[in-house]
Formats: C-alpha cells, structure tokens, sequence
C-alpha cells in the first residue's frame, strides 16, 4: 500500500527491456511454466511469466478463477507436487536460483498465507504450540524465549488478550482471529517476503477490511514484502503497489497500481475494472466479461483472450501477443499495442465496453426519464 522504496523511475529503459536480469529485486521471476499432467491433456497453469517483487513492496497478482495465480505462488513457496512440474523458468531469491530443489536455503524467508485458516492450522495443537515449532525450526527460539515470542507475535497481529489465548486451540477462535494467528505463524518464520493467496476471501467484509489493515501494518513495521493475490480488483486498489493481471496462465498487463487504474491497456484489465462496483455508469448489474478463462492445454499460438475480447480483431486468432513496453513501467500483451498488425481503428476505444454485458443495460437507464 506504500510507496515502493526502490524508485525504478529513473532507471534508463534497455533495449529489449522486459526482463530484468541482474537486478537486486528480492525475487525474480524469469519464464516461469508450470503444467500439470493429467491423463488426458498437459494443462498449461502458468505460462512464460516473468516479474519481479521489490523489498517492502506488495505485488497484487489478480484475475479470474483459473488463471494460474495461486499455481505462480505455490511455484515460488516450491509447493508443486505431482502431477504438476516447473517445466521451465527462473525463480531467484536474493539473486540465488531456487528451482532444481533449491528451496531449502530460503525456506522460512518466503512464508505464505492460504485463504482458509482452518485448514492451516492443525486443530489437536495450542495455537501456541504451533507458533513455538515455527519459532524452533525456522529460529532456533526454545524455552522461555519462544514462548515470549509466540505472545509477542499474537499480539503483533492484533489478537487481544494474547498471554491467555497462545494456550487455547484453533476451534477457540473466531474466522478473524483464526487467519491472525494463521499470519502470526507465518511471521514466526521471520520471512522477507509473505505470499498471501485469497487471505480474506473466506471472511466476512469487516473482518476482511481489518486483516487488510493488518498486512499493511505489518509490512511497514518488518520491512515486508508482499505478493497479494485476489480475484478483487478493489482489493487491488487498496493493498497493491504494482499489479500483474493473469490471464490462462499469462501475464497479460502488468503496472504500478495507480497507473493500472488510470490508464489500463490491455482489455481485459479494462473488463475487469468495469466490474468494480461504482466505477462504472450506475445500473442495476455490475459490467461483467462474458464467458469464462479457458484451461490452457497448448503453447499458445493466438490471444487465448480474444474470444472474449470486445476490441479483437482477425490477427489476434492466429497471432501471440507477447508483452511490450507500453509505458516507462508498465508492459501489456495485446496485438493493440503492437504496430505491425494494422487493425481496424473503428474496433478501438469506443468499443471498450462491447461484448461486457451489461455495460447496454447502463446505457439504457436513460429511457426511463420519458
Ligand atoms: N493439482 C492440479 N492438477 C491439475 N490441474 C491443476 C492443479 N492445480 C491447478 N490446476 C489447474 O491450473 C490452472 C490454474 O489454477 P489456479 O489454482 O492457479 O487458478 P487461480 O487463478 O488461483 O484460480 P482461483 O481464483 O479459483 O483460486 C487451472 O486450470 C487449474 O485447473
Ligand atoms: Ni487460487
């Protein structure tokens, strides 16, 4: 939610430019592939993407269900198990290369945090007890030591009463104060960078607004980087500093947060912004994108978007849109913004909100003025 400290504003553009090579970012994402092999097909979860997380920034990952975000964070945690592989791709922590079965010299640096903390926390042990094994095994912390510490951490994350509560057990707590010990057990591994996958989705809208609050205090407070992953573009604009939007395991847009908002260049980013509640024309349904994300099974060899895609045009069904430079920071993979494929000007801007459904209905409201 804060500024990112690393101002790469000033950074001269190279020439291809795109990935960032030799950089000093926390973590670096380099082509990552990640498939899984079912009996019938080879399912293409994440695809050729690449980014990087800064120290102290929150990366938002967002896009709709099965588009490979939570697959991206359980590739760089080293939590892909069989029937699923890193194909192919980079994962650097700190510059040192995790994939190949390097996990082990950064585990506890990365921690994540999964949407629902029942399934987190293991109900026959204090949530204590699980905050002290965290402390051992990713600390050293034994004894008296870690049983200050474990206290110290529930109240870090805002669980009042916490000297009494570090002995009772996860059935004890509420949804709220569960997902706050879930992150206390996290930080118990003091990590740099903390993946949260969908951390409030199974909360209700308060208690999803406190926990907000907390990873922005948090973050502040130890230095930590965050990859925050949402289907919830509003969730986005509260909690990201920079942005990537996935689509069928692409990465199709990628930019700072305000920029995102402002001045979206990929479609779909723009269907999805329509569908924040308040930013579009007043009606009674919300714009939604027809249809839904395909399961990638194939390299592809078009815009896997373009079905859905009110501004297509014929070469997106037989050409791939890689990412390119549309801004000093920002990147966009979509024909639109590459020159050799001379489109229609005509299927541009205005068409921006055909083919969402419901953006006709918006229009509509008018008539009842008559
Ligand atoms: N264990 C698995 N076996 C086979 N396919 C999988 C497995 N895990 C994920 N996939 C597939 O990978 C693709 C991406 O899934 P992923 O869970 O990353 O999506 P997501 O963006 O996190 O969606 P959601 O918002 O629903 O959590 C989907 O097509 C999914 O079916
Ligand atoms: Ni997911």
């Amino acid at each position: 939610m804060r500024p990112n400290p690393v101002d790469g504003a000033d950074e001269p553009p190279t020439g291809d430019g795109l990935r960032t090579d030799g950089g000093d970012a926390l973590l670096e994402v380099e082509g990552l592939t990640t498939v899984f092999h079912t009996d019938k097909e080879t399912i293409r979860a994440v695809d050729d993407v690449s980014f990087a997380v800064e120290e102290g920034e929150t990366l938002g990952i967002v896009g709709e269900s099965g588009s490979g975000k939570s697959v991206t964070a359980r590739s760089i945690l080293g939590l892909i198990d069989s029937p699923g592989t890193i194909e192919s791709g980079s994962i650097r922590f700190r510059g040192n290369e995790l994939t190949g079965g390097n996990w082990d010299t950064h585990r506890g640096d990365v921690s994540i945090v999964f949407q629902d903390p029942s399934n987190s926390l293991n109900p026959v042990y204090t949530v204590g007890n699980q905050i002290r094994e965290t402390l051992r095994i990713h600390q050293g912390l034994t004894g008296a030591a870690a049983r200050e510490e474990a206290v110290r951490l529930l109240e870090s994350v805002g669980i009042p009463d916490a000297r009494r509560r570090v002995t009772e057990y996860p059935h004890q707590f509420s949804g709220g104060m569960k997902q706050r010990a879930v992150i206390a057990v996290a930080l118990a591994c003091d990590p740099d960078l903390l993946v949260c996958d969908e951390p409030t989705t199974a909360l209700d809208v308060t208690i999803q607004a406190q926990i907000l609050e907390l990873l922005d205090e948090l973050q502040e407070e130890e230095d930590l980087a965050i990859v925050f992953i949402t289907h919830d573009m509003g969730v986005i604009e509260e909690t990201a500093d920079r942005v990537n939007v996935m689509y069928a395991g692409e990465m199709v847009e990628s930019a700072p947060v305000e920029e995102l908002f402002d001045s979206p260049q990929h479609p779909y980013t723009r269907g999805l912004l329509a569908s924040i509640p308040g930013r579009t024309v007043s009606g009674d349904r919300l714009p939604t994108i027809g249809g839904e994300v395909p399961t990638p099974t194939t390299e592809p060899t078009d815009c896997r978007f373009a079905d859905r895609c009110p501004e297509a045009f014929d070469a997106c069904e037989r050409v791939h849109p890689e990412p390119v430079r549309v801004g000093p920071d920002h990147t966009a993979a979509c024909l639109l913004h590459e020159e050799a494929y001379d489109h229609d000007p005509d299927a541009g801007a205005p068409g921006a909100e055909r083919g969402v459904d419901g953006a006709d209905d918006a229009v509509a409201d008018g008539g009842d003025r008559e």
